[in-house]
């Protein structure tokens, strides 16, 4: 598990850690990992050239010690062309730091006062660099370049080598260190060297820019719950419903899948073949006629008709509007119904795709254990309803954590909210951290595959997981087996389904070993 705390958290433990602490010990700390991280990058480098940019703050003075240890670490060793500072704000930089990288033969560009011979200095010196050290702005930055230094940093990653090797500090400068605000200028790394904790950077929208994520220990006790984490394998595997020598089908989980209609086909073939797949007791397909043959054809291993669930997975490729429709086919009417009386009941419920649009706000079961799965969209629409209000797609892909709160508030539902990014969001007043998985291959936008994850996460509903849970391993699993149906390839949503049983094998195998 990784998990992730608030600035304002970080920033109290810091504190905490320093009452104890010899002065500078902590950022001492920091400055010592990073530098090993950088020797570590340099090592197969020939007359690797190192350069730091450092503005006015804790994350310039870590930065400024660290290249003064590179420096002195080289001194007997002269494996390295050249080790320089540019220090990019007009507020000068961390002092003991600065006097430290000098006397160890750090060079030192300043640009505070922003003449151009000495910014053009500077970016001769990046553009040589194999090595880019982002000590601009840590957890104290705001997202973007003020104006101050905004000239001067866009010159500076202008200049920079492609090839050259991006390690930010803490965070890429630029970046909203609570990773809500996701479009803002700024610093892309290759490589995230962070301290104590991660951030939400580190894990929200923000996390591609952050590159490969590596921790530093600097000894940092927290006294609060994290704000965001995501699961990893062993977590997965750890929660993952596997069946002993005592359990039967319905002690394993019924799911019932009411999903399609006369027009939309698929969907109920993919979400029922999925729920199979990932090892359901028994999967129960409601539908009308087209469909159900489908289903019958494709996956013998269904029942159909009424009979005892455990869960729903309700909606995919469900077409809500029908029941407005006087001309519209009886059976699609009556799917309708069905999805309806789904929802009514208490039992454990995803509600995915066209049973969004059945929803105004909570299930009437007080209590009904609920997973909702919108992409951007359908979150904007079913919200727009429910606060009575106009929300696009645009505002809530501008802040999806924000978003799918909101609902998750409103609707007393754990929100997962799909995209390239998919969170897990449950309502406030849990006091659980927000589900982050950001691994899934881009190929899974693709038709089909959301009707495979509401198919599987419904499976885990049925098998006693809460919501939560559900989500965060139905999100993870999907993930998965989007790569290895068709790893670095064009995946369809069946073979993701079809993935799900070598998918789960592999991470209980993994988690045993
Ligand atoms: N406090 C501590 O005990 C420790 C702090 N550490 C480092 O210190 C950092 C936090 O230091 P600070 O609180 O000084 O803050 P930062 O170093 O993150 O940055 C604050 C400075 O950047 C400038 N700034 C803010 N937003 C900007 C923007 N958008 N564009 C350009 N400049 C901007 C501000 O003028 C301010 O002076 C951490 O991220 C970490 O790197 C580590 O050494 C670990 C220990
Ligand atoms: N760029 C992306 N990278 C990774 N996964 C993605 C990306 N875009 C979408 N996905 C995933 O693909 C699935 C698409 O679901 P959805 O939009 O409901 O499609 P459909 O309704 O056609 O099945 C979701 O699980 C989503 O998280
Ligand atoms: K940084």
């Amino acid at each position: 598990m990784i998990a992730a705390w608030g600035v304002e958290d970080v920033r109290a433990a810091e504190k905490a850690a320093m009452a104890d602490l010899p002065d500078g010990e902590l950022m001492a700390r920091a400055a010592k990992g990073l530098a090993k991280v950088l020797e570590a990058r340099i090592s197969d480098v020939p007359e690797a050239r190192v350069v730091g940019l450092v503005g006015s703050g804790g994350n310039g003075g870590d930065t400024l010690f660290a290249l003064a240890r590179l420096a002195r670490a080289d001194e007997r060793r002269e494996l390295l062309a050249g080790i320089a500072a540019v220090l990019v704000s007009d507020r000068g930089a961390h002092e003991a730091g600065l006097a430290t990288a000098r006397e160890a033969g750090v060079d030192v560009v300043d640009l505070s006062g922003g003449a151009d011979d000495a910014l053009d200095a500077a970016c001769d010196l990046v553009a040589e660099a194999d090595v880019l050290v982002d000590g601009i702005t840590g957890i104290g930055g705001s997202p973007g370049w003020s104006d101050s230094v905004a000239g001067r940093c866009r010159a500076l990653f202008d200049a920079t080598d492609d090839e050259a090797y991006v390690v930010a500090v803490d965070l890429p400068s630029g970046a909203d260190p609570a990773g809500l605000v996701l479009d803002s200028e700024g610093v892309w790394a290759d490589e995230t060297v962070t301290f104590g904790v991660a951030k939400p950077v580190h894990l929200l929208g923000t996390a591609p820019r952050c590159g490969l994520l590596t921790l530093v220990d600097i000894g940092l006790e927290m006294a609060t719950a994290p704000v965001a984490e995501t699961l990893d394998h062993d977590d997965v595997a750890a929660l993952w419903p596997v069946p002993g020598p005592d359990d039967d089908k319905y002690s394993r989980g019924v799911l019932g899948v009411v999903a399609g209609g006369e027009s939309y086909t698929g969907a109920p073939v993919l979400a029922v073949t999925a729920a199979v797949a990932a090892g359901a007791g028994m999967v129960r397909y409601l539908g009308p006629p087209t469909p159900t043959g489908l289903v019958r054809a494709t996956v013998p291993e269904a029942v159909h008709g009424t009979g005892r669930v455990q869960a729903w997975t309700v909606g995919p490729g469900l077409d809500a509007s029908v029941a407005e429709d006087d001309d519209a086919d009886e059976g699609d009417v009556r799917q309708v119904t069905t999805a309806r009386e789904a929802l009514d009941s208490g039992l454990p419920c995803v509600v995915d795709a066209g049973a969004l649009d059945l929803l105004d706000g909570q299930r009437p079961r007080a209590g009904a254990r609920t997973l909702l799965t919108p992409h951007a969209g359908e979150l904007a629409r079913l919200l727009s309803r429910v606060e009575d209000a106009e929300i696009t797609r645009e505002d809530v892909t501008a802040d999806p954590v924000g978003h799918a709160r909101r609902a998750a508030n409103a609707l007393h539902a754990t929100v997962l909210l799909k995209g390239s990014t998919t969170y897990v969001v449950p309502p406030e007043v849990s006091g659980l951290p927000v589900r982050v998985s950001s691994d899934a291959p881009a190929w899974l936008a693709t038709a089909g595959s959301g009707d495979v994850l509401a198919g599987l996460a419904g499976m885990l509903l049925a098998a006693g997981l809460d919501p939560y849970d559900a989500g965060g391993v139905a999100a993870t699993v999907h993930g998965l087996a989007g790569h290895e149906a068709n790893s670095g390839g064009p995946v369809r949503a069946l073979d993701v389904a079809h993935a799900l049983p070598r998918t789960i094998t592999a991470l209980l195998r993994h988690a045993a070993s």
